[in-house]
């Protein structure tokens, strides 16, 4: 046996979802740069999980039946205001709150596409429900019933604030869905097909890969640069900081990737948008920051900026609270995940690879009174 560390390069599936080659992402053979100019994130739900774009009347259809799904169970309501309110990050309470969804959907272990299907619909439409209620019950405020006639981009906006959002912030939010929504086969997409290969249910599936993208060197990281650009703070610190950071070998979050090496195509989109939006708000310097950083880390590293680098100055500028920003990625990459789940259950068989053993030698049992 030889062992590839971090599966690095192992292909684990055939996918007809996304595909990452040379450096160019694409969903169902459309390039990312042509979606994110011109799909909204309804019809990337609807080709991710049909490999085809919508009609107008799929399309209606679909927008209908998200709307309708997005009401939350009021018992998971009233489940958020027993956590640990202050304290709980976000993504954590997110992973709980879905686990407890499926407690609440009498299909939840109905095994068959039409049922599944179904599932995936009422994840998708209730996960951003989840995202801005917890973000509004601990700040004491209430829920926020979706608008019907407002696009999926636009009605998160409105649940989180309360007020309709301005037509430039509904675009960029747009945009960011439509860049997050599915990457082959990420860490977290792994995950959930790694869980819906024992034929466990859906709601698995989607609580496991939340788990896995929390982590800071997947979707844990654009709250993490948000962090390091509040920590350096101006222009001046910047090439101290950064250095030094170096210097002691430590990652600065937001660059490098495993598997694009020339850079990740999503960043310019992403840069281009915290550009004009740092600019509308007056806080450019989030923006300077942030083409410095990558000078530098580009310059020293040749490490390219990755999807959750300039995202986080974007989400900042759209007023929204830095710990949401993790969530804020899984609401669009939940429609990934589902597609791939549905996918996994359409050709299933177990994922259970090896593991080179190199602990120690046979031995012998000692009896506890003599260890
Ligand atoms: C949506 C997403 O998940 S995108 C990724 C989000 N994650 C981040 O931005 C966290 C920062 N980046 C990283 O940790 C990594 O680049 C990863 C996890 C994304 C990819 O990692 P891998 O392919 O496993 O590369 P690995 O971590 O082994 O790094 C290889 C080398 O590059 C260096 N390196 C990689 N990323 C960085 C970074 N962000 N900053 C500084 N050095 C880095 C490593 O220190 C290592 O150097 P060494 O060979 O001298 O020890
Ligand atoms: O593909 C990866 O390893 C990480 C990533 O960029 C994503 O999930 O969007």
């Amino acid at each position: 046996m030889s062992v590839t560390r971090g599966l690095e390069g192992v292909v684990a599936t055939t996918s007809s979802i996304s595909s990452i080659i040379d450096d160019t992402l694409t969903y169902v053979g459309y390039d990312i740069d042509d979606l994110a100019e011109n799909a909204s994130f309804e019809e990337i739900i609807f080709l991710l999980w049909h490999r085809k774009l919508p009609t107008e009347a799929e399309l209606d259809e679909l927008k209908k039946q998200l709307s309708q799904e997005a009401e939350l169970p009021k018992e998971v309501l009233e489940h958020f205001k027993m956590y640990p309110i202050k304290s709980v990050h976000p993504m954590a309470a997110l992973r709980t709150a879905v686990s407890l969804l499926g407690l609440y959907d009498s299909e939840a272990d109905v095994m068959n596409t039409e049922a599944n299907y179904r599932k995936a619909i009422r994840l998708q439409a209730k996960i951003p429900a989840l995202v801005t209620a917890f973000a509004r019950v601990r700040k004491g405020l209430e829920p926020i019933a979706p608008k019907k006639e407002l696009s999926f981009a636009a009605n998160f906006l409105y649940m989180l604030t309360g007020k309709d959002p301005d037509a430039i912030a509904v675009e960029a939010f747009d945009k960011a869905l439509v860049l997050h929504a599915d990457h082959e086969l990420n860490a977290s997409t792994f995950t959930a097909r790694v869980c819906v290969a024992t034929l466990s249910d859906v709601y698995s599936g989607v609580t496991a890969a939340l788990g896995a993208l929390k982590g800071p060197l997947h979707g844990g990281a654009n709250e993490a640069v948000m962090k390091m650009l509040t920590e350096i703070g101006s222009l001046e610190n910047v090439e101290t900081y950064v250095r030094e950071k170096l210097d002691r070998k430590e990652k600065i979050m937001g660059f490098g990737h495993r598997v694009y090496r020339k850079g990740d195509p999503r960043a310019k989109h992403l840069r281009e948008m915290s550009r004009k939006l740092t600019t509308l708000t007056g806080e450019p310097h989030w923006y300077e920051m942030s083409t410095k950083i990558e000078k530098i880390v580009t310059g020293e590293k040749n490490l390219p900026p990755n999807v959750d680098f300039y995202s986080a100055s974007v989400y900042h500028s759209l007023g929204i609270d830095h710990d949401l920003f993790t969530p804020i990625f899984a609401i669009s990459r939940v429609s990934g995940w589902l597609a791939h789940i549905l996918e996994q259950y359409d050709n299933n068989r177990l994922i259970r690879p090896r593991a080179e053993y190199n602990g120690p030698g046979m031995q012998k049992y000692v009896p506890i009174g003599l260890r």
